[in-house]
């Protein structure tokens, strides 16, 4: 392994989100120690808790310390604490969307793996993910109905835009026929070309990158009937590459296949080796500060961050392999338990995780 000195920025935020990242950073001191490389890690405000302590939900010495970062590893932000604010000054509006859009995160993967041990903890029936299931969605992420305008509030009357440029569906096409090309080779594109134009040109756009890759099967999918195919039969999906928010709706829906929400890493990723990584849920205000959140997602994500911004693809397995480790030993938190399994808080499922990665000396 290479002598590596990595500078993150953690942005832990609000709800669960300051408890699951405390076991992700125990986890990075074990890959730390296990392979020989150093990470510097730098805490800052972000969402509700930057609110409450500077007044605004992204300050400007946070997104400072984001530039001069190498990646963020970031947790969750929102909760009804500040929902009687104006929406466009809430901690999501007001600190996710323009951390997104201001280190050019467009490209947002989630995947939704079942581990092996986990699939009673499934919603579906057992046959439908027999022989695993593992598919990612490539998510547009800094455009499209969230980011359009003009969007407003005029009375009763209220308006959003959803405007997609040519060239932001071909770069996010390009992620996504990419990421086929190393997987099983089959792209679903989502859409909504029976009614919005904007999907029409995101069809005609995808259609045209899949000439560059012949070897890749592309199938177009109606965002309904492409939320009623994921659980009727998800081993069809690959790669599911969709807009920002049929990307945000369907990886939610992808992360239930895997048992939980607390299971869906995410990686949100820059031109270059640039990214920000976080788990797929919010802040879970129901379940925050009683220490029963799930830390798996969080975790994961620093296991991706590792590999796509820092190349450490052997440190990434090593977290992979530690989370199904434990799972093997049958220890669970609330969201993915059922009777018999052990049952493990927030922060035991951590320890235990970064346990196996310090044991596991390859
Ligand atoms: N990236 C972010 O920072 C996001 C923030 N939010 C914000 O989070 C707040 C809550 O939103 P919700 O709609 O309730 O969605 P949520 O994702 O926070 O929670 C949905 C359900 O999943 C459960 N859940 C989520 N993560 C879990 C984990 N790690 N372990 C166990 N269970 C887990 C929660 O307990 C809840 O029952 C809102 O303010 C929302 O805007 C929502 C989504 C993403
Ligand atoms: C602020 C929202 C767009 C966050 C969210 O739900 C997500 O990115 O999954
Ligand atoms: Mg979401």
């Amino acid at each position: 392994m290479p002598a590596m000195n990595k500078r993150i920025a953690v942005l832990a935020g609000d709800g669960i989100g300051p408890e699951v990242m405390e076991q992700a950073l125990r986890v990075l001191a074990a890959v730390e120690q296990r392979f020989g490389v150093t990470f510097k890690t730098d805490a800052a405000d972000v969402g509700g808790a930057a609110l409450d302590n500077h007044g605004t939900a992204l300050p400007r010495e946070t997104v400072d310390l984001c530039r001069e970062s190498d990646a963020i590893l970031f947790g969750s932000v929102g909760g009804p604490k500040w929902e009687h604010l104006p929406p466009e000054e809430q901690p999501e509006r007001g600190a996710l969307l323009p951390l997104r859009k201001t280190f050019g995160l467009f490209a947002n993967l989630r995947p939704a793996i079942v581990f092996p041990q986990l699939v009673h903890a499934s919603p579906l029936r057992e046959d439908l993910l027999e022989g695993g299931l593992d598919v990612v969605v490539v998510r547009e992420l800094t455009g499209g109905i969230y980011f359009g305008t003009p969007k407003g509030r005029e009375g009763d009357k209220a308006f959003d835009t959803l405007v997609y440029h040519r060239s932001e569906i071909e770069r996010i096409a390009r992620v996504a026929f990419e990421a086929a090309r190393s997987r099983n080779k089959r792209v679903t594109s989502i859409d909504k070309a029976n009614v919005l134009t904007s999907m029409v040109l995101w069809r005609e756009v995808v259609t045209e990158v899949a000439r560059d890759y012949p070897d890749v099967e592309l199938t177009h999918m109606y965002v309904d009937n492409a939320a009623m195919q994921l659980v009727r039969e998800p081993r069809q999906f690959d790669v599911i590459l969709a807009g920002n928010m049929f990307g945000d709706i369907l990886s939610d829906e992808a992360a239930m296949l895997t048992g939980s929400l607390g299971m869906l890493p995410s990686a949100s990723l820059a031109e270059g080796s640039f990214g920000l990584y976080e788990p797929s849920g919010g802040s879970a205000p129901d379940i925050a500060g009683k220490g029963v959140a799930n830390p798996i997602a969080q975790i994961l994500s620093a296991a991706m961050m590792l590999k796509y911004s820092f190349g450490l693809d052997q440190a990434c397995q090593a977290i992979f392999d530690a989370v199904a480790a434990v799972l093997d030993e049958g220890y669970r938190t609330g969201d993915i338990a059922r009777p018999g399994d052990t049952l493990i808080g927030t922060d035991e499922m951590g320890r235990r995780i970064a346990e196996k990665v310090s044991a596991c000396a390859g």
